[in-house]
């Protein structure tokens, strides 16, 4: 007799918000032109929630969530939430009596106004996602308004669906925010206790308004914490399940295992639990055994990853949740974490040969598979066989596929050699011979490598691929935008030029469109931030590189000048962390084969006269595992796979690197290890910490840290530029300094980035004749 658990159900954390047209990115920024009005953009939403809704209910989500959505982030939300709004937004939007006037100081918070910068962004743990991060100080005062969390709860009900509202929850929430003014002795985590009785209100009020379940996502918890911390959690749940009119509590983790937290959360008094099982999270099989279970809990098993696109292995799924059968008092069926980290449907994606498509499994094709593991697990393996017996055949075909393992690649990583990694001689030798071919002045001016995409440039892209411009045609008009950049960068002064990256849709996605192993979508686009997407090629197979990437574009460039132009690449940790990647090798081995196909293009670079190559790396430090003892592993491979794409040039071949998103405190011995001529980073935020940290790490090559946040329009003064660039002299030889924007300029527009430029050649003018 198969085992039956009648109280399974099939649920998600949450579901891309975006609609399959991207409605939703189309409303705000039209909003934001000032083309729609409030009430418009908000019946967007509206409607998109309402098509999800039924989207999940008639795929058999048995219990679905709610306030998933966003006009922009989660974390924002939760910020509004709870009253957490800097004084500049209250200042900058005093009225929010109209929709439209809540709405603005919400945009205002995410992008800032002419006076009031917005909310610092930085990466949802090791993901591709970007939230808002909280600001708090010591007398921030908390004020709820659940209106959002419960206006969209009765929206559903009003659809006879009574959802599981989902918010952060008050631990991750206090330690993802700072304190912008560094407050001694001052911790956002210090605020815990005025913060759990807003949360204890708001369960109040969602179980007032009919909820039966919350979830608390607590996704900090499986990152290390303190001892000190965990006890406030156990506080905290504590308190919060003390209240008698709330509705259960579940709390959920993802992204990795929880460690310590476990026994925490299996021994507080919630009723509900729900974990990761994929990948380095899986961990949490055993350590819920060996903490004997959670029998009196409903666990919700996350074992259909939520992050990555390949079509689950739905009989090992089966066979774990028989497992987890044992160790909890129910057991649900669910993803890994929210479907916000992957596209919504695999079945938009005409181009895709159908046996590939068949290995795949996107937001839409996700559901199925949690609602036939549901099937499966209350009416046993029978219930399923057919679906079982499909996708094992699928299973298969994606392993014996000839795209899938290429011999050639496979025994040119086998012979890869210690030496491969390793340039010829050590960085005082090379410097000299790039002095010598580069006669750069003190302190060289540059940029980070894309200059703006223009509505134009993108609308020439559209065409091409609509058959409305011929490749010839399209070729043209990319050149004359390098040529305008070109001109640009001349008229302005900088040292060291980029041609501009036009011709690329996106930095990954430009390459992975030209790799063997690689695959494109047309529709996968997944939220970055705000309203910005990515569509993250597939890393189906072994990797090569047929041609080459960007000869053709860097020599063009080099043509029109007689400045050192920057060939640019995009890095083998990037290519893999902002791509789906194959699950069936390890990252590392995958890397190796990336790493080897650019290191194809920086020498082809190199014989083609290109004297300074930039292989950019800025997801470097965001794919740090989330829990410390993973992290030289992966620091192992990800630097070996920079210096295999990079060690290959000449002593006069200058290798830059990039990296964005501050704290690199982790990183630093990885940066000094990577060995690149010349490094440049974020940095004007953080007002040139890191040029400190660099100094004290010993970092003995070239560092350009950022005198420009890219991220706003604002245009700094020549004397904050001064300043800045003095402070880095202070704290590192100025002969090893250089000068340039925290990040590439594609997002900005044309008249900030020639003002700002402009400012940064004449700030650099005045440090050098004045040092
Ligand atoms: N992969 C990746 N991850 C990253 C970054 C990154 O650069 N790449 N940077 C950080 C995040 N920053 C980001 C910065 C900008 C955008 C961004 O601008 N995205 C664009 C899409 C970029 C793109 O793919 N453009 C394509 C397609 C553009 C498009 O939408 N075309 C329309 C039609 C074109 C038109 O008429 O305007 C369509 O296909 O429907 C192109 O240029 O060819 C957007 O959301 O609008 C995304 C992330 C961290 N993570
Ligand atoms: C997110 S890092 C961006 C680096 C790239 N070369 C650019 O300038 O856009
Ligand atoms: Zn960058």
């Amino acid at each position: 007799m198969p085992q039956t658990t009648p109280t399974s159900r099939a649920t998600v954390h949450g579901y891309p918000r975006q609609g399959a047209q991207r409605q939703l990115k189309k409303a705000i920024e039209s909003y934001w032109a000032g083309r729609v009005d409030a009430d418009s953009l908000l019946t967007t939403g509206k409607e998109l929630r309402r098509h999800n809704l039924r989207e999940l209910r008639d795929a058999g989500i048995e219990e679905i969530p709610g306030n998933y959505f966003s006009f922009y982030d989660h974390v924002l939300d939760t910020a509004w939430l709870l009253g957490a709004i800097p004084e500049r937004h209250l200042a900058a939007v005093p009225d929010i009596a109209s929709p439209a006037g809540k709405l603005d100081r919400y945009f205002a918070m995410a992008r800032g106004t002419a006076d009031a910068p917005p909310l610092e962004m930085t990466k949802w743990f090791d993901t591709n996602y970007h939230y808002l991060v909280p600001e708090l100080g010591p007398d921030t005062r908390f004020a709820l308004d659940a209106s959002k969390p419960l206006e969209e709860f009765t929206e559903a009900l009003e659809q006879g669906v009574t959802t599981r509202p989902v918010l952060v929850g008050p631990i991750t929430f206090l330690l993802l925010a700072k304190d912008p003014a560094g407050t001694d002795g001052f911790r956002p985590l210090d605020l815990l206790d005025k913060v759990v009785p807003l949360y204890t209100d708001l369960l109040r009020q969602l179980h007032e308004a009919g909820a039966e379940w919350v979830q608390l996502d607590e996704p900090a918890l499986v990152t290390d914490q303190p001892a000190e911390v965990l006890d406030k959690v156990a506080d905290t749940y504590a308190t919060l399940a003390a209240e008698t009119a709330r509705p259960k509590i579940l709390v959920a983790s993802y992204f990795d295992r929880l460690g310590d937290a476990l026994p925490v959360l299996a021994s507080s008094p919630v009723e509900g639990l729900a974990l990761d099982f994929t990948n380095a999270a899986s961990a949490n099989l055993d350590a819920l055994a060996a903490v004997g279970g959670i029998p009196d809990k409903r666990l919700v098993a996350g074992v259909v990853n939520g992050r990555n696109i390949w079509a689950a292995d739905l009989a090992a799924a089966l066979s774990t949740l028989g497992t987890l059968l044992g160790l909890a008092g129910s057991v649900d069926v669910s993803a890994s974490c929210s479907l916000l980290h992957v596209p919504l449907d695999v079945t938009l994606e005409t181009d895709l040969d159908p046996e590939v498509a068949g290995w795949l499994s996107f937001a839409r094709q996700k559901l199925d598979e949690i609602v036939t593991l549901r099937r499966g697990l209350t009416e046993g393996r029978g219930a399923i066989g057919n679906v079982l017996h499909i996708n094992e055949s699928r299973l298969a075909s994606r392993a014996s596929s000839p795209i899938v393992r290429v011999p050639a690649v496979r025994d040119r990583v086998a012979a890869v050699t210690d030496a491969d990694l390793h340039r010829t001689s050590q960085y005082g030798k090379r410097r000299q011979a790039q002095q010598g071919r580069l006669h750069l002045p003190e302190l060289p001016t540059t940029t980070i490598g894309s200059f703006p995409q223009t509505t134009d440039l993108r609308k020439a892209r559209a065409a091409l691929r609509k058959g409305e411009l011929d490749q010839a045609a399209y070729q043209d008009a990319m050149r004359a935008e390098v040529r305008a950049v070109i001109a640009e960068q001349e008229r302005i002064g900088l040292d060291v030029l980029v041609h501009g990256e036009p011709e690329r849709n996106d930095m990954v996605q430009y390459f992975g469109e030209q790799l063997t192993g690689f695959l494109a979508t047309q529709h996968g686009w997944v939220q970055s931030y705000g309203t910005r997407y990515v569509r993250p090629p597939l890393i189906a197979g072994d990797v090569s590189r047929p041609t080459p990437m960007t000869v053709e574009w860097a020599t063009y460039a080099q043509s029109l000048t007689e400045r050192p132009v920057k060939g640019m690449l995009t890095g083998p940790v990037t290519m893999l962390a902002w791509s789906f990647v194959r699950d069936d090798q390890p990252e590392g081995d995958t890397a190796r084969q990336v790493a080897l196909a650019l290191r194809d293009e920086v020498l082809d670079l190199e014989a083609a006269g290109i004297a300074i190559i930039q292989v950019d790396e800025p997801a470097l430090r965001e794919t740090l595992p989330l829990r410390t003892t993973d992290r030289a592993a992966y620091l192992d491979w990800a630097v070996a796979s920079f210096q295999l794409s990079t060690a290959g040039v000449r002593d006069d071949t200058q290798i830059h690197t990039h990296m964005c998103y501050a704290e690199f405190g982790d990183v630093l011995q990885a940066i000094i290890d990577m060995d690149a001529d010349v490094i440049s980073l974020e940095a004007a935020r953080s007002n040139m910490a890191i040029v400190a940290d660099l100094a004290l790490a010993g970092y003995p090559n070239e560092a350009g840290p950022g005198v420009w946040d890219i991220h706003s329009p604002r245009v700094p003064s020549v004397e904050e530029v001064v300043g800045h660039l003095r402070t880095a002299v202070g704290a590192f030889p100025a002969d090893r300094l250089w000068v340039n924007p925290d990040c590439g300029l594609k997002t900005r527009g044309y008249p900030e980035v020639r003002a700002t430029l402009t400012n940064l050649v004449e700030a650099t003018g005045q440090v050098r004749a004045r040092p």
